[in-house]
C-alpha cells in the first residue's frame, strides 16, 4: 500500500485539504524530528507531511535531524516522498518559478549525519540513480497536466550552508554541468535509499543564485517573493500527485528503491553491533529478518 511522505520545504510549512488531518509526534532512535508530522487523507491516498525547516523554519539547512525524519517515515509506514525544496538556478533558461524534477545529485555537504549505518553495521546502498523514476515521471505528469513550466531531469548541488555560494563557487557549480542548487536534498535522498523508500524532489527556483550578470546576487527577502507562487503551485501538485498513486502501484518499484539494502549490508552477522542493528529496526527491518 502506497503511503504517501510529502517533506516540505522552505515557505512550504503546512498542507491544506487533508482529511482527517492530524498533527503528531513521532519517535525516532536518531533523535528529534524537524516537529511533529501531519497526518491525514488526500483523494483516498494516506499521506503525511513534514515541515523539513519545522514550522516557523526554526532548523537551519545543518541543523535539520535528517535520520530522524527518514526513520520516523518509515516506521509509520511511508513508501514513497516527495520533496518540495526552493533552489538557485544555474541555468540561464531556468529561470525563477521554473520547477525542476531532480534526477542527480552533487553532495558537497559536510556537517551531518549522512548514513544509518555506521561503526559496527556497515551498509553501502547504490547511488547511481539516487531518485525513483515512477515516482518522478508521475509528479512530472501532473505538473505538464497542471501546466506548470518544468523540466525533467538535472543535477541539484547541494552545500552545506547557510550562507549562499561565492562567485567563483557558483560559477564552479555551472562549470560542473549542475542544473541547480539548495542545501536540504543532501543527505535526505541518501538516507530515504537506505530506508528503502522511493524519493524525488522537485526543486522550485527561487533566484539565478549569485553567478548572473543582469540579476542581483540572492537575498532571502527575494527568495520569499517567489517562494509564495511556487509554494502554491507545489501544493496543487501534492493534489494531483495523490489520486494517481493511488490507483497505479504494483509493488515492487520497478526502479528497486524498495529493495536497496539487498546486496548493501556487508558487516558479517555475528560481527555487527546489537546496540546499532536495534536502532535499524525500521529502516533495515525488512532485510535483517530475513538474514
Ligand atoms: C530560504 S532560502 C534557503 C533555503 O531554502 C532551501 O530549503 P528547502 O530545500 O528546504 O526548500 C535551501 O536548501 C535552503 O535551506
Ligand atoms: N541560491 C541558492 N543557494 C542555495 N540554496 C538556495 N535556496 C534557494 N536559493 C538558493
Amino acid at each position: 500500500m502506497t503511503v504517501l511522505g510529502i517533506m516540505g520545504g522552505s515557505g512550504v510549512y503546512d498542507i491544506a485539504g487533508l482529511k482527517d488531518a492530524k498533527w503528531q509526534r513521532i519517535a525516532s532512535p536518531f533523535g528529534e524530528t524537524s516537529d511533529e508530522f501531519l497526518f491525514g487523507v488526500l483523494d483516498g491516498l494516506d499521506v503525511v507531511f513534514v515541515p523539513r525547516h519545522g514550522r516557523g523554519h526554526r532548523h537551519s539547512p545543518t541543523s535539520i535531524n535528517y535520520r530522524a525524519n527518514i526513520d520516523a517515515l518509515k516506521r509509520i509506514g511511508v513508501t514513497d516522498i516527495l520533496s518540495l525544496s526552493a533552489c538557485g538556478s544555474l541555468r540561464e533558461d531556468l529561470p525563477p518559478g521554473y520547477f525542476v524534477v531532480v534526477d542527480q545529485f552533487i553532495d558537497r555537504t559536510f556537517a551531518r549525519d549522512k548514513s544509518f549505518f555506521g561503526e559496527g553495521f556497515v551498509a553501502h546502498v547504490s547511488m547511481a540513480h539516487p531518485t525513483c523514476n515512477r515516482l518522478a515521471h508521475a509528479v512530472h505528469d501532473c505538473a505538464r497536466q497542471a501546466g506548470f513550466p518544468i523540466k525533467f531531469g538535472g543535477t541539484y548541488l547541494a552545500m552545506e550552508g547557510p550562507q549562499f555560494s561565492s562567485l567563483a563557487e557558483s560559477r564552479l557549480y555551472r562549470s560542473w554541468g549542475c542544473d541547480v542548487i539548495g542545501m536540504t536534498n543532501m543527505p535526505e535522498a541518501k538516507l530515504a535509499r537506505e530506508a528503502e523508500i522511493c524519493y524525488v524532489t522537485v526543486a522550485m527556483v527561487t533566484d539565478f543564485d549569485c553567478w548572473h550578470p543582469d540579476h542581483d546576487h540572492v537575498q532571502v527577502a527575494d527568495i520569499v517573493r517567489v517562494l509564495l507562487d511556487n509554494a502554491e503551485k507545489a501544493k496543487t501538485l501534492v493534489t494531483m500527485v495523490a489520486p494517481l498513486l493511488k490507483e497505479s502501484r504494483p509493488t515492487p518499484c520497478p526502479h528497486g528503491c524498495d529493495r536497496a539494502l539487498e546486496h548493501a549490508l556487508i558487516t558479517a552477522p555475528a560481527a555487527r553491533s546489537a546496540e546499532v542493528a536495534k536502532k535499524l529496526d525500521a529502516v533495515a527491518g525488512r532485510v535483517l529478518k530475513a538474514s
